[in-house]
């Protein structure tokens, strides 16, 4: 699957090294910054890529209104200000650079939890205003003191390691990570509960979900050490900023360094007390902003971009199609089109049937698992079945939204290479299929089989009947008749069914030919 781009628009100021590589690979890149919603959706018109970092808001209604965008590209780590979700839908990619600006974010984190032990930039600020407050100023030292580490992924590892440099007990949390993984990289791995009062600093390094939204509130401030010393290099919001403002006010928190906010630019009276307050040190997103996570996420961007286009190479920053990857290498091509194929079967066997309430089983036998067979039976079923511009990237999503539940299983022992679709619901069938020379197979329908197999495509028609001594002349004489050109035909006999395959030279499937039923 090679994706064509032609018209790029970089809304945000991602470095310029972006911009020229994808000039290099002959793309046509306008850079713009601080739009309108009105202006962006305007620059959108014909562009097929868009490149962001955190500032531009990508909402449902600005990508509906994107008539040819098939790609979002964040040049940075979270895609919170991309709406994932309607992405996807509409068919979308959305990419970003993981990692890219990690050691930056890590440092930054590092450096504010410096700066709040020995009040840095207090101590700063007063002497910059005329004073010498050297004992207001007195700090505290960080060898011996608990580091508590929300979130033990890219950056959150990073910043255990370094602050352990400092002599911290460094302990943690994260749901996916085990206590043995934990301490394999020297951080003591404890639940929530237990974190809470053991800390005297604790910095959140997860994504803005909705089991991180507020994970440092009112309740877990109480549970902590008075004085506790809070950090969020994360995302605006995981940390409850009214309820931390309450607890810097009381001395329940001594002190708080925030790169992020839940308003960015904050705009909030609220807000602001909070960002004013004495031992509040506030940073405007910077975790990112050095030259060389700057210039990464740049390059990391515009090749991802550029690979697009070429089928077989790896993208690494795919966030809302797992299986695209999958889908690029092109010995699985074959693969596809049969998932796809076979699914189109089922779909044509369920012709005039709502889809919803039915269950799709796949089963790929003797071969690799082949994850996305689930994206392709998808794309499959759903044929002409949605307005919604239906690919690889939307069609799980658009079966799931139709009502269809889709499984996947694997049995690895088979000694033929098979896929397998059982379908339940109104009316249940069973097909299977496999590849020969990069074409499709239809081997069986329910319990027919079609002994040597016969391909499957757009231009095979199926008629159902129940005895093929009498089928069979029915349907050339109804082909005859209505001159249908024919270059195959293939017989299953089940025990209450008989299936006719014939390929025509056309790929328009009439609903009936000559008073029968096709499928
Ligand atoms: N301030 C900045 O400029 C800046 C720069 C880069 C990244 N970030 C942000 O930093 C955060 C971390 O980035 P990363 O690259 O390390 O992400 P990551 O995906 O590598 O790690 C996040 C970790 O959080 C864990 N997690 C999820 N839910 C959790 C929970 N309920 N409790 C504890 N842990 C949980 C995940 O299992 C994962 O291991 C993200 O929000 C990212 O957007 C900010
Ligand atoms: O998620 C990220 O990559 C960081 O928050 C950086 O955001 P920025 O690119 O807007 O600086």
């Amino acid at each position: 699957m090679a994706i064509t781009l032609e018209r790029i628009l970089i809304s945000d100021p991602v470095d310029d090294v972006c911009a020229n590589l994808l000039r290099s690979a002959g793309l046509e890149v306008r850079q713009k910054n601080k739009l309108t919603q009105e202006q962006l959706i305007q620059e959108l018109q014909d562009v097929e890529a868009l490149i962001v970092r955190s500032e531009t808001k990508v909402r449902a209604d600005i990508l509906a209104a994107a008539p040819k965008l098939r790609v979002v590209g964040r040049a940075g780590t979270g895609v919170d200000n991309i709406d994932v979700e309607a992405a996807t839908k509409k068919g979308i990619i959305v990419l970003n650079t993981p990692g890219g600006n990690s050691i930056s974010a890590c440092e930054l984190t590092c450096a504010l939890i410096v700066a709040l032990a020995r009040n840095v930039t207090s101590g700063c600020q007063s002497l910059k205003e005329g004073r010498w407050d050297r004992k207001l100023y007195t700090g505290e030292e960080l060898s011996g003191k608990t580091l508590a580490v929300l979130g033990l992924g890219r950056i959150g590892r990073e910043v255990a390691a370094r602050m352990k440099g400092f002599g911290m007990r460094i302990v943690g949390f994260d749901p996916i990570v085990t206590a043995e993984a934990a301490a394999a990289i020297g951080i003591e791995k404890m639940d929530l509960p237990q974190i809470w009062p053991v800390a005297d600093y604790v910095t959140v390094h997860t994504p803005l979900i909705p089991q991180t939204k507020n994970l440092i509130n009112e309740d877990t401030l109480n549970k902590c050490k008075p004085g506790v010393k809070i950090v969020n290099v994360a995302r605006g919001g995981i940390v409850d900023e009214k309820a931390l403002h309450a607890a810097l006010k009381d001395g329940r928190c001594g002190g708080a360094a925030l790169d992020v906010w839940t308003e960015e630019p904050p705009k909030s009276e609220w807000l602001y007390d909070l960002i004013k307050h004495p031992k509040v040190i506030a940073t405007p997103h910077l975790g990112a902003s050095t030259v060389e996570a700057q210039k990464r996420v740049a390059v990391e961007m515009a090749e991802q971009i550029i690979s697009l286009a070429k089928p077989g190479e790896a993208i690494p920053g795919v966030v809302n199609a797992p299986v695209l990857s999958a889908l690029r290498i092109p010995s699985n091509a074959a693969w596809i089109s049969l998932g796809r194929d076979l699914g189109n079967l089922v779909g044509r066997l369920y012709k005039g049937h709502s889809l919803s309430g039915v269950s799709v089983d796949i089963v790929t036998s003797g071969l690799d698992a082949l994850s996305f067979m689930r994206t392709a039976v998808s794309a499959g079923v759903m044929a002409g079945r949605t307005e919604n511009g239906l690919n690889l990237i939307n069609a799980v999503l658009l079966a799931n939204e139709a009502g269809v539940k889709i499984n996947q299983t694997h049995e690895p022992n088979s000694s033929q290479p098979i896929v397998t679709i059982k379908v339940t619901g109104k009316i249940s069938h069973t097909v299977s299929g496999t590849t020969r020379g990069g074409e499709s197979w239809l081997l069986s329908l329910d319990d027919a089989n079609f002994t040597s197999g016969v391909a499957l495509g757009p231009n095979t028609l199926l008629f159902q009947g129940t005895n093929a001594d009498v089928d069979c002349p029915n349907v050339i004489g109804a082909l005859v008749k209505n001159d249908v050109m024919v270059t195959n035909m293939a017989v299953a006999r089940g025990k209450s069914a008989v299936w006719i395959a014939v390929q025509t030279h056309s790929t328009v499937i009439s609903p009936e030919i000559g008073g029968l039923k096709t499928y």
